[in-house]
Formats: C-alpha cells, sequence, structure tokens
C-alpha cells in the first residue's frame, strides 16, 4: 500500500515539474539574450536610458516587439524599464557590451547564434554519432569560419573574452621559465602567449595558427611592446607539420574540438617536431568518473554538436599521448572552471 501523504507527493511533483519547465523558459529566455546582442541593445544603452522609440529607430526594429523582448529581459534583471517605455542597462547586462572587461557578447552571438541551429540537430547526432554543425551547414565549423570570415574573427574574440581569466591561471600555475621557447598550437588571437609571456621573462614564443587568423594576431603582437620583441606568428595547418625545435607546445582548447583519430595526427605533427624531453601541455576539461558535476560534461555535448570531438578522461589523454610517442606525466589544475593542463614529453 502507498502510504505517501498526497500533499507532499503533489508538492514534490510539482517541484520536478517546475524544474524541466525551468529548461523549456531558459531556452527562451537565452534566444532574448541573443537577439538584444545582435541588436546591440547593451551597448546602445551603454551611454545611457533610451525609450522604445529611440531604440525602435536605432535598432531598425518594430517597436511594440521590441518593447516585449524588452520587456521580458527587464523581468529577468536582463536591463530595466526604469520609467514607463524608457530603458537603462543593469549589471547583468554589462557583459553583453562589446568592448568591455569580461565582456561576453561574441560568445553569445557564436554560441546562441552560429550554433542555434546545429544544437536544434541534436537528435541527429545522438542518432548518427555525426556532427550536427556540419549535417545543418554543409561544411565543418573551421570551412565555415574560413568562408564567413566576419563569423570566424568574433568566434576568436568569444574564445579570448571567455578564456581570460583562464589564461591568467594557466600562466600562474604552471612554470614555464624553465623553456626558451614556446609555441601555441591553434593559439588563435594570441591571447594565452601574451599571458604567459608576461608573466615569464626571458620566454619566446610563437603563435602558431591558420593564416587569416594569424593575420589579426600578429598585428596585435605589435601592440604589446613589453613582448613584441619576443613572439612572434606561424601559419599553417597543424593536421600536417608545426614548427620544430621549441621547448614546449601547448595546445588550448584544441584537442577536445577533435575525434581521437584527427587528434593523433595533431599530436602526431607535434611529436615530429619536438626534441626528445620537449614538453606537450594539452589545456582542456579533464572528465571525472562517475556523476559528480563538473563544466566539461556539458561542454562534452557541445562538441559533440558543433565539431565532432570529445572532452577526455585522464586515460584517454594518456591512451592518446602513448599512441603518438608521448610520454603522459600528469595532470595540472588550475583551480579554475574546468580546465587543467594535461602535461606529456617527447620520448
Ligand atoms: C577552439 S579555438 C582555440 C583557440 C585558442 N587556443 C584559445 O583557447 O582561445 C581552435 C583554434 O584552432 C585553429 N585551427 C583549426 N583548424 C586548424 C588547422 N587545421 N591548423 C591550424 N589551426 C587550426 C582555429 O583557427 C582556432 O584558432
Amino acid at each position: 500500500m502507498d502510504n505517501t501523504n498526497p500533499s507532499t507527493s503533489a508538492v514534490a511533483s510539482r517541484q520536478q515539474s517546475e524544474r524541466i519547465l525551468k529548461y523549456i523558459t531558459n531556452h527562451w529566455l537565452s534566444c532574448c539574450v541573443y537577439v538584444s546582442a545582435r541588436l546591440n541593445i547593451a551597448d546602445i544603452l551603454s551611454d545611457g536610458p533610451k525609450t522604445i522609440d529611440e531604440l525602435a529607430e536605432i535598432t531598425a526594429t518594430h517597436r511594440p516587439s521590441l518593447y516585449r523582448l524588452l520587456r521580458t529581459l527587464a523581468s529577468d534583471g536582463i536591463f530595466e524599464e526604469s520609467a514607463p517605455g524608457t530603458f537603462s542597462i543593469t549589471q547583468a547586462a554589462t557583459a553583453l557590451r562589446g568592448n568591455v572587461q569580461g565582456s561576453l557578447k561574441a560568445f553569445v552571438l557564436a554560441e546562441l547564434g552560429d550554433f542555434y541551429n546545429p544544437w536544434g540537430q541534436l537528435l541527429y547526432s545522438v542518432q548518427t554519432g555525426k556532427i550536427a554543425f556540419d549535417h545543418y551547414h554543409g561544411m565543418n565549423l573551421w570551412e565555415y569560419y574560413k568562408t564567413h570570415p566576419e563569423e570566424g574573427l568574433n568566434f576568436m574574440k568569444a574564445m579570448t573574452d571567455l578564456t581570460q581569466v583562464m589564461n591568467q591561471a594557466v600562466a600562474e600555475k604552471y612554470d614555464f621559465s624553465t623553456f626558451k621557447t614556446l609555441i601555441d598550437i591553434g593559439g588563435g588571437n594570441g591571447e594565452l602567449m601574451f599571458s604567459v609571456l608576461k608573466a615569464t621573462p626571458g620566454l619566446n614564443g610563437i603563435v602558431f595558427d591558420e593564416l587569416y587568423v594569424v593575420e589579426q594576431t600578429a598585428a596585435r603582437i605589435k601592440a604589446i611592446p613589453d613582448i613584441a620583441g619576443r613572439c612572434s606568428v606561424a601559419a599553417g595547418n597543424f593536421f600536417e607539420q608545426v614548427p620544430p625545435g621549441a621547448d614546449a607546445y601547448m595546445m588550448k582548447y584544441i584537442l577536445h574540438d577533435w575525434h581521437d583519430e584527427d587528434a593523433l595526427k595533431i599530436l602526431r605533427a607535434c611529436s615530429n617536431a619536438m626534441k626528445t624531453g620537449s614538453k606537450i601541455l594539452a589545456i582542456d576539461a579533464v572528465i571525472p568518473q562517475g556523476n559528480l558535476p563538473h563544466g566539461g560534461k556539458l561542454m562534452d555535448v557541445n562538441m559533440l554538436v558543433v565539431t565532432g570531438g570529445y572532452e577526455r578522461t585522464k586515460e584517454e589523454f594518456s591512451s592518446l599521448y602513448e599512441q603518438a610517442g608521448l610520454r603522459f606525466l600528469r595532470v595540472v589544475d588550475i583551480g579554475l572552471t574546468e580546465l587543467s593542463i594535461v602535461e606529456g614529453e617527447k620520448i
């Protein structure tokens, strides 16, 4: 016989429903946040409140619909209707501005824009094991960004903005002072390299990436006088060849983009370029066993949808290193978010 108190089970059932409903409403809200970022609302409001008429004119939108969008966001603390029909920026909306410390605007545009429709095809990925992004766009993410350079450069900015704090932690938590030369494989805008070089006097760095990326990186290097003489760029394809002879090869958010076969090609290209004892430093999530919450687990599904890569366990990293002729040494926790440094060396 079921002795459960009917009112207790009704409360439990309502709580379970509310939990599921939250997923639905969070999805709607994320769409609202994306549209406000596309319309630059936070940037427009950064120099003071604006009426809905002014906002509709500046953004060339349908006034009543824009009002409904902003009223909804204001109800969740993103913007504030500070007087009837007039909106102001809030602390929470500051991260939606473009050029501020801690900006997430570029990341919002990439994750909720470029990746939105592919996420709608998650079922396809789960049923087939194939990449939803490629299925939707007819090309892989990197081809897409090469053929859509505006979105490609936005993605680079997103990575830079998102990982500013992590870069700092990597530079502080790992001792780079024993190296003379360091290469950042797929180093993008160069921000990680800049953090490491600033923290390590005497170290020289090369940022290696696709040509259209490193052209921008080279321009950024020139603007930082204390590292300009110690940092250069190299363009190429990391599946084929990377610059030889450095003391260490780091790669952040690279291996997680690729399935094992391609990840191995990258590691082998590095291994071929390395001297005995040179270090490999993969900076990625390291997934713990069991039900423990870990930021890498949701990121792993993002990888399933977007790149076909995945986040790995310590054992999986160790096995990949071994197959590429590298010795797995240790996992260094950077004490922040889901990232760790997986250290190995050329045998
Ligand atoms: C996820 S981003 C990571 C960027 C940077 N490491 C960071 O953490 O901000 C991946 C990088 O790999 C680069 N990339 C992709 N395919 C490449 C290839 N075949 N050869 C060289 N770089 C490549 C991209 O241009 C991009 O900069």
